[in-house]
């Protein structure tokens, strides 16, 4: 973290915030979190403990119950511009290419601009796509529609990027790949990235922080910093630095699952 960014006001901030669903179940109790601008944060923890819940409260598509929610200072009351969520299926139109599916929302919508094919083709070129632009997405594997609807939210302009599980369908070696997409992204463009996974050798490569949630409902459990320099690569799996903070990250999460508390 750069003192730049150290100066630079937080980019998502939760104060206590909580959900309830109808249903009476507790899905997140009294969470915090603050996140800098450019920060990459990894939230991991026991399945159903509110991950999903709380990144759908981040991206205002789902209200809480309790607390303060802040995206660049702004309290989170709809989805927004500036903040863009990708989830385990990428849903996108198969009737539309590579391309059209990424230009989409300048088209339709209230981000529409009706231009950006050279933008477009440049993200997509980041994603590792070129050459895919017409292929639609029946030609493309699931890690590829991935990448295009990675690329659409690049198009957008969000600068908050909230990942639920977004490689979760696709096998490892695609993963690998899709994580190095994922870090070049974040090296070219900064945004801020909050990504769920259940993987925590995948969450210690590539975030500032891993954030341990506690089993439902989902509170802070346990904050690891990852203090790996970056550029981050796959050499780096096999560091000594790397298997340390992943042994701490496992005892870390193992605690939380356990119900201790956890300073890491
Ligand atoms: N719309 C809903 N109505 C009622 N309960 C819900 C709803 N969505 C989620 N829940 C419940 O809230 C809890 C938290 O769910 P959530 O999907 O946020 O967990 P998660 O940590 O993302 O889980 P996983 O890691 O398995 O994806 C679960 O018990 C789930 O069943």
């Amino acid at each position: 973290m750069d003192d730049r960014q150290l100066a630079r006001p937080w980019s998502v901030t939760a104060d206590g915030v909580s959900k309830v669903f109808d249903s009476g179940t507790v899905a997140v109790e009294d969470f915090d979190l603050r996140v800098r601008p450019g920060e990459f944060i990894a939230l991991v923890g026991p399945s159903g403990c509110g991950k999903s819940t709380f990144l759908r409260m981040v991206a205002g598509l789902l209200p809480r119950d309790a607390g303060e929610l802040r995206v660049h200072g702004d309290e989170v009351t709809s989805p927004r511009q500036d903040v863009g969520m990708m989830f385990q299926k990428p849903a996108l139109l198969p009737w539309r290419t590579a391309l059209e599916n990424v230009l989409l929302p300048t088209e339709v919508g209230p981000n529409r601009r009706g231009t950006g094919e050279a933008q477009a083709r440049e993200w997509l070129e980041l994603v590792g796509l070129r050459g895919f632009e017409h292929s639609y997405p029946r030609q493309l594997s699931g890690g590829m529609q991935q990448r295009v609807a990675l690329a659409r939210l690049l198009l957008i302009g969000a600068d908050v990027l909230l990942l639920d599980e977004p490689f979760g369908a696709v096998d490892e070696l695609t993963r690998e790949r899709l994580n190095l997409e994922l870090l070049a992204v974040h090296e070219r463009l900064e945004p801020t990235v909050l990504l769920v996974t259940h993987n925590l050798a995948e969450a210690v490569l590539l975030a500032d922080r891993v954030i341990v949630m506690s089993p439902r409902p989902g509170r802070l459990a346990g904050v690891l910093d990852i203090p790996l320099e970056r550029p981050r690569s796959l050499a780096m799996l096999g560091s000594i630095d790397y298997v340390q903070l992943l042994g701490r990250a496992r005892a870390t999460l193992d605690a939380a699952a356990a119900g201790q508390e956890v300073t890491a």
